[in-house]
C-alpha cells in the first residue's frame, strides 16, 4: 500500500534531533492501546506510522486514529465542546520577526510621522487599540452573550506593564521601548489593557508566555509578579501559545528572537504558582521534524505533571500561505492532512493527564475540524466574532461560528454539543430539538442567538 506524503521530507533541515527511535511501531500501539504512558519514542513511532520508511503507512495510520478515539471516548466521552468567545487582540504593532507569523506589523508604521492626521496607519491593514477602545468592543460583545473574551497581540513598543514599568523603560531607554507619545494611538498598558477588557464578569483569557516577558523587559520582575500583578488587573486564564515548537534548534530557526523553551516553561509555571489555568498549545507542520512535534508533547506532559493547571490542548496547524517561512523559500506547505490527523491522535495518546484537545475550525475547516473530532479532539473551539492572525496568514475559513452551527455541525457527526467555560467547569448539554440556539453561560447570556457582525466589529 502507498505511503502518503509528509509537508517536509525528512533531512532537509539539518537538526540534531531526528525521528529514529529503537521502538517497534508494533509495541508503541500496543502501549497505546493499553493505555501505558507512552515515552518519546513510542511517539515518533505511532506520529511517523514507523520510522523505518518515508511516509505515512494509511493502515497503520487507521489504527492510530482509532486508538486515540477510543480513549477521547473513555476519558470524555461523547460531547464536543465550544465556547462563546470574542477575540479581541489589541495591536498588531510588534518587532520580534517570527518567521511564520503573518499578524504582526513592524511597530515603525505606527509612528505618528507615518500615521496621515486622523488617518489610519502606515501599514493600513494593521491595527492599535486604546484601552477604550478595548472596553468598548469587549462590553458590546459580553451584551451580546459571550463568555470569554481572548487577547493575544504584537509586542508593542510602548506597551509596559503598568506606568511604573513604563517609567522604568523611559528612564532607562529600553530594551524595545519607544513612548507611546511617538505613536498615532497609545495602547495605554497592559494593566490598562486588562482593566478595560474586564468588563461585566467577562471570563478575561490573555497574556501569553511572550507577552508576560514583554511586560518584564528591563526589569528584575519575576513572571509570577507579573502575572500576579495582571490577575488582580482583572486576568482569569492564560492562552499557552509562543509555544510554537518548544525544542530550541527549531526556534532558532523560525522565531531567534522570542523566549526559548526554558522561558516559556517559567512563565507557564509562574501563571500556574498564582492560580491562573491555561492552555497549552503546538504550532506545527513548517520545518520541524516528527522527533520535535513528540519532545513538544512531552515538554507539554512534564508541565502538567507538576502543575495540573492545564485545560485543554490546542493544536495549531501552520497556515503557511502569506508568511516569511514561504516568502524565504524555507517551506511551500503546511502538514499534509494525515499528519494533522496524526498529531491529534498522538496528542490524545500522548498527553495522558490534559483532559481536553481542541479541533479548531479557523485553522483546519469545518470538514477536517469535525473529522479530528474522531482523531482525539472533544472541543470545537469557539465563536470568536473576529479573528485575524490565521486570516492575515491566509487562512480562508472565517471568523464566526454560530451556536445553531456548532449544534447542527456537532449532532451531524453523532456528537453530543455542550457550550463550555473557558475551564471547562461548566458544560452545558444542548438539546438539538430546543432552538433557537443562543450561548447561556456568559454573565448577560440568556439563549439570545449570537449574529455574524464581524464587518461591523472590523470597523471599530
Ligand atoms: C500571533 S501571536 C500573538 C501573541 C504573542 N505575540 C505571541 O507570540 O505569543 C499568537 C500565536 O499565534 C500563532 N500563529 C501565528 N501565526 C500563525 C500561523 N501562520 N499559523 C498558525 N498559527 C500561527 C502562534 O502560535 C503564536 O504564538
Ligand atoms: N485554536 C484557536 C483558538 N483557540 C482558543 C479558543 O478560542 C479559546 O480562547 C480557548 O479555547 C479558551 O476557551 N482561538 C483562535 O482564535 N484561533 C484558533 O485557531
Ligand atoms: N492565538 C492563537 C489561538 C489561541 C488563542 C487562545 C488559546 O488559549 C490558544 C490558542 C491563534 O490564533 O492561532
Ligand atoms: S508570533 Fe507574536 S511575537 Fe512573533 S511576530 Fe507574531 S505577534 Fe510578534
Amino acid at each position: 500500500m502507498e505511503r502518503l506524503p509528509t509537508n517536509v521530507p525528512r533531512g532537509r533541515f539539518e537538526f540534531a534531533h531526528r525521528p529514529e527511535t529503537d521502538q517497534s511501531f508494533e509495541n508503541a500501539l500496543a502501549k497505546a492501546r493499553a493505555g501505558d504512558r507512552l515515552t518519546v519514542d513510542d511517539g515518533i513511532e505511532l506520529l511517523t506510522t514507523g520510522t523505518a520508511f518515508d511516509g505515512i503507512d494509511p493502515r497503520r495510520k487507521e489504527q492510530v486514529l482509532e486508538a486515540a478515539d477510543q480513549r477521547r471516548a473513555e476519558v470524555v466521552g461523547e460531547a464536543v465542546t465550544f465556547v462563546a468567545n470574542l477575540n479581541n487582540n489589541v495591536t498588531t504593532a510588534c518587532n520580534t520577526g517570527c518567521l511564520f507569523c503573518n499578524f504582526k506589523d513592524p511597530a515603525g508604521g505606527f509612528e505618528s510621522d507615518q500615521v496621515p492626521d486622523g488617518g489610519v496607519a502606515h501599514t493600513d491593514r494593521g491595527f492599535t487599540k486604546t484601552p477604550a477602545d478595548s472596553r468598548r468592543i469587549v462590553r458590546d460583545a459580553v451584551r451580546r452573550g459571550i463568555y470569554e473574551v481572548t487577547s493575544v497581540s504584537g509586542l508593542h513598543p510602548a506597551l509596559a506593564l503598568d506606568a511604573d514599568h513604563r517609567e522604568a523603560l523611559a528612564a532607562q531607554g529600553g530594551p524595545n521601548y519607544k513612548p507611546a507619545s511617538m505613536y498615532a494611538t497609545d495602547p495605554g498598558t497592559y494593566v490598562e489593557q486588562l482593566a478595560a477588557m474586564a468588563v461585566d464578569g467577562v471570563h478575561l483569557h490573555s497574556m501569553t508566555p511572550e507577552e508576560a516577558a514583554h511586560a518584564r523587559r528591563g526589569t528584575e520582575k519575576s513572571y509570577e509578579q507579573v502575572y500576579r500583578r495582571l490577575k488582580r488587573a482583572g486576568l482569569d486564564s492564560v492562552p499557552g501559545t509562543a509555544a510554537e515548537i518548544l525544542v530550541d534548534e527549531v526556534r532558532d530557526v523560525i522565531c531567534p528572537q522570542k523566549i526559548d523553551t526554558g522561558e516559556w516553561v517559567a512563565a507557564m509555571e509562574a501563571a500556574a504558582s498564582v492560580g491562573l489555568d491555561m492552555t497549552a498549545t503546538i504550532m506545527y507542520g513548517h520545518v520541524e521534524n516528527e522527533a520535535h512535534r513528540v519532545q513538544h508533547l512531552d515538554v507539554v506532559r512534564d508541565l502538567q505533571d507538576r502543575t495540573g493547571a492545564i485545560t485543554e490542548f490546542v493544536p495549531l496547524s501552520f497556515v503557511h500561505h502569506d508568511t516569511p517561512l514561504v516568502e524565504k523559500g524555507m517551506v511551500s506547505t503546511g502538514a499534509t492532512q494525515a499528519e494533522d490527523e496524526l498529531l491529534m491522535a498522538v496528542s490524545r495518546l500522548y498527553l495522558d493527564n490534559v483532559e481536553n484537545l481542541q479541533s479548531s475550525w479557523v485553522k483546519f475547516g469545518d470538514e477536517l475540524g469535525l473529522k479530528l473530532l474522531s482523531c482525539g479532539a472533544n472541543d470545537f473551539m469557539g465563536t470568536i466574532l473576529s479573528e485575524e492572525i490565521t486570516k492575515r496568514a491566509g487562512g480562508e475559513f472565517g471568523e464566526f461560528r454560530s451556536v445553531a452551527e456548532y449544534v447542527e455541525m456537532i449532532t451531524a457527526v453523532g456528537r453530543v454539543p455542550a457550550e463550555r467555560s473557558t475551564d471547562y467547569r461548566q458544560r452545558r448539554v444542548v438539546d438539538p430539538d430546543e432552538g433557537p440556539f443562543g450561548p447561556t453561560l456568559g454573565p448577560f447570556a440568556d439563549g439570545t442567538p449570537l449574529v455574524d457582525r464581524s464587518a461591523a466589529l472590523a470597523d471599530d
